[in-house]
């Protein structure tokens, strides 16, 4: 049964007035759900001295006379044992033939056979125990691991518990129905983590707090900020904050301020008027307003201009915003995610973005964690891309062979896990059908001790005569993006993976940095 479905039953039995229907609902829920032969609630004696059927007959599987009570201290009956431990019990065919020695309780499971078991389960609430439920089911299945009809008895427990004092204690009435939102604020979290985590893979306590992070931000009206290193995932967690959203039946407006010559990015952001500038030869409405009751995503923040940086600032304070030669003011209500790989609070203090904007855009920040501190995620992302693979080519690898899995291990991604989606993708590639990927299908990865080396190198040598930082930077990027373009034969997309940059953020980087190799 789905969540809703859950949540519907749940409905049902918060509509129950009455103890009785009550009982007799949740009951018959988790027969049906459950699928069970019969099943039964024992609760306690005024006097709590005895466990007593709640339904004084049954003919069902457990065998009830209207007559039966167990003495809570007899340890003859297991009911006595569930008590004492607190723990639910299993108790399949064969064990049960060693309670035979109680009379009464035989009587009771004389009705079931070989291929059945008895499953025993204390209903507590704040560490009191309530009763004990008894179920008669098939001894293949196992209910200890589901959390949902557990779930629904917490439900249970507690309207069970106010239906019973309602007569005197209204005012328990506001804190079950607070319970209540708790538990199905709970149980829809728990759906989010889940459908996340096919999305944004990765099992380590690093994913888990990052998918919750995203959770919580999307259910805040707040600016995101996302920042982590080049091919982390920061596209799809902004992607995933909008998703989670209240905003998400609205667009997701993504763009690249880095791959956006400046003077274009203003009116592809802001929009133009016809005749705004030469080659406006239409009106065209920009992203912000595409945006309106959605998310607008800003990629490499980091790299916006400052002019529009005010600009920027100004919508996001008041939602206004005026089209490149308008003299109209529009309004959008948009959400803003940005993300960057750069530290913005170091281009803060460079003076190279402002602090005002910075503030703003980090209302909600989230730092997606690097691959090489989480490679114990490597399976589980290795396998997620697999899978792509397959589904996009049609192709049947099954896995990958333990050997080539330990070598991926001993690697440090700096291109983070885009690297290792072309990796896996390249293996793939070279995997024969219906194979697994070998070592022998991966391919050469750099060795890291030459980078440091020749970072060493330069150390002695090169550091100490820059008197232009920007520019030794940018020769810097320049010499390894040459290398590279060569070392690709010419083939631009090659070299922007193996950089570990998306394409087109490296044409930009090859433009700005004029290489027309
Ligand atoms: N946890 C993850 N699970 C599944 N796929 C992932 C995960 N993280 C990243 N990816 C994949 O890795 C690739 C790069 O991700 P993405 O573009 O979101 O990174 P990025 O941090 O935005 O990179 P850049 O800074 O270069 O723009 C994409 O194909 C994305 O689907």
């Amino acid at each position: 049964m789905s969540t809703a479905q859950w949540l519907q039953q749940t409905s049902t039995l918060l509509e129950c007035k009455l103890v009785d229907d009550l009982i007799e609902q949740f009951l018959q829920t988790l027969e049906d759900e459950l699928g069970l032969f019969d099943s039964l609630l024992l609760t306690p004696s005024v006097d709590g001295r005895y466990l007593q059927p709640v339904k004084p007959t049954s003919t069902g599987l457990l065998k009830v006379d209207g007559q039966v009570s167990w003495n809570v201290t007899d340890f003859q009956h297991p009911f006595a044992h569930v008590l004492q431990t607190a723990k639910p019990m299993v108790l399949d065919y064969y064990s049960l033939a060693y309670w035979h020695d109680n009379p009464q309780f035989a009587a009771f499971i004389s009705g079931i056979e070989k291929d059945h078991s008895l499953f025993l389960y204390p209903l507590k609430q704040n560490g009191q125990l309530l009763g004990v439920l008894c179920f008669a089911l098939d001894s293949s299945r196992s209910l200890l691991q589901r959390q949902d009809w557990q779930q629904y008895s917490e439900v249970f427990i507690r309207h069970w518990q106010w239906l019973t004092s309602v007569a005197d204690q209204t005012g328990q009435a506001c804190q079950l129905t607070d319970s209540i939102a708790e538990i199905r604020d709970e149980m829809t979290l728990q759906t989010n983590l889940t459908r996340l985590s096919s999305e944004l893979v990765g099992e380590s306590s690093e994913m888990d707090k990052l998918r919750k992070d995203i959770l919580r931000g999307a259910g805040t009206v707040l600016s995101v900020l996302v920042q982590g290193e080049t091919g982390t995932g920061k596209e799809l967690v902004a992607k995933a904050v909008h998703d989670y959203s209240s905003r998400h039946k609205a667009p997701f407006i993504a763009i690249n301020c880095a791959a956006i010559p400046e003077n274009l990015l203003e009116s592809e952001l802001f929009g133009y008027e016809k005749g705004a500038f030469s080659g406006a030869n239409s009106k065209k409405v920009g992203l912000i307003a595409q945006a309106a009751k959605g998310t607008l995503f800003l990629d490499e923040i980091g790299d916006m201009p400052l002019s529009l940086q005010s600009k920027l600032l100004r919508v996001l304070e008041s939602g206004h915003f005026r089209a490149v030669g308008g003299s109209t003011e529009l309004h959008s209500d948009f959400r803003l995610v940005a993300a960057t790989h750069v530290n913005l609070k170091e281009r803060v203090n460079a003076g190279e973005f402002r602090r005002d904007l910075y503030y703003r855009l980090n209302q909600f920040p989230v730092t997606v964690p690097v691959l090489k501190s989480r490679l114990s995620d490597l399976p589980q992302l290795i396998r997620h891309f697999i899978g792509r693979f397959n589904r996009h080519h049609q192709a049947q690898i099954t896995g990958i062979r333990y050997e080539a899995l330990s070598k991926l291990t001993t690697y440090h991604y700096p291109g983070n896990v885009r690297e290792l989606r072309n990796v896996v993708e390249y293996a793939c590639a070279l995997t024969a059908h219906q194979g697994e990927i070998d070592v022998s299908d991966l391919p050469t990865f750099e060795e890291p001790s030459c980078e440091s080396s020749s970072g060493s190198e330069l150390e002695g040598h090169e550091y100490a005569d820059i008197g232009d930082l920007k520019e030794a930077v940018a020769q810097f990027e320049r010499n390894v993006i040459r290398t590279r373009i060569n070392r690709f034969k010419g083939d631009r997309t090659k070299a922007a993976m193996s950089l570990g940059l998306p394409k087109r953020t490296f044409s930009h980087k090859c433009l700005k940095l004029e290489i027309n190799e």
